[in-house]
């Protein structure tokens, strides 16, 4: 489903090049949930975001169900992220101005989806993460745990194929990661939604199916 072909990123300031990613290929098949380890620095996030078509490689070919991604133009690469990804990150990015059902309603505002369907959907998106009783607290009224499950149903509403996850559980004690780590597990498993996750937790990587470790850029197992 994904397939990265000798991917390399370099990073160049005036003074400075940083090979954040050295030479990479990895094929990841549908509906599989892999995580990606590696000390501080090694460039999981880089890749991540590679994957995700938020940065682009220097170097190397990415598809994604069988589409060349470097032949997109601006407007179908943030087309095709909008329906095929969902992202969640460790710090959640949701707005605190808005109640948790619009932030949820967010990723649908990008499609032609009645005002009466994007509820409908982010009513069902917050059920699925256990929050349908909180739909019109502000995230600031929330709990991490429950934060990050607003971020989860945001990445799930428009149905991605794809969930990308940068450090899920990083800010959250053990019971809450789990808990988190719980629903991507049935995501993965109910829906059939291939799972990319950074951590640094060792129990969290072990309960995917496949550990990707990176060193200096490269990867070692
Ligand atoms: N925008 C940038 N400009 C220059 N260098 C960068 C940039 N982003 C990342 N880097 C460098 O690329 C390397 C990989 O960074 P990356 O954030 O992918 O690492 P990471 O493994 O996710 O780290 P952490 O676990 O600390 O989040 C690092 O050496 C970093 O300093």
């Amino acid at each position: 489903m994904i397939r990265l072909q000798n991917i390399e990123k370099v990073y160049r300031t005036d003074t400075v090049e940083t090979l954040a990613i050295d030479n990479i290929t990895l094929d990841i098949a549908k509906g599989e949930f892999l995580s990606i380890m590696g000390p501080s620095g090694c460039g999981k996030s880089t890749l991540l975001n590679i994957i995700g078509l938020l940065d682009e490689p220097s170097k190397g070919s990415i598809r994604i169900d069988d589409q060349d991604t470097s032949r997109f133009s601006d407007q179908q690469m943030a087309k095709f992220r909008n329906q095929k990804l969902g992202f969640i990150f460790q710090s959640y990015h949701l707005i605190n101005d808005l109640q948790v059902l619009d932030n949820v309603e967010l990723p649908l505002l990008y499609r032609t989806s009645s005002a009466k369907e994007r509820r409908q959907l982010a009513t069902e998106a917050l059920e699925k993460v256990g929050l349908s009783n909180r739909l019109k607290h502000f995230p600031n009224q929330l709990s991490g745990g429950q934060r990050q499950r607003v971020a989860i149903a945001r990445a799930i509403v428009g149905r991605p194929q794809i969930i990308l996850a940068d450090e899920p559980t990083g800010n959250l004690d053990s019971a809450m990661g789990n808990e988190i780590m719980d629903i991507l597990i049935n995501l993965n498993k109910n829906d059939g939604t291939t799972i990319i996750m950074v951590t640094h937790d060792e129990n969290m990587a072990h309960k995917t199916h496949r550990l990707v470790r990176l060193f200096d850029g490269s990867q070692v197992q």
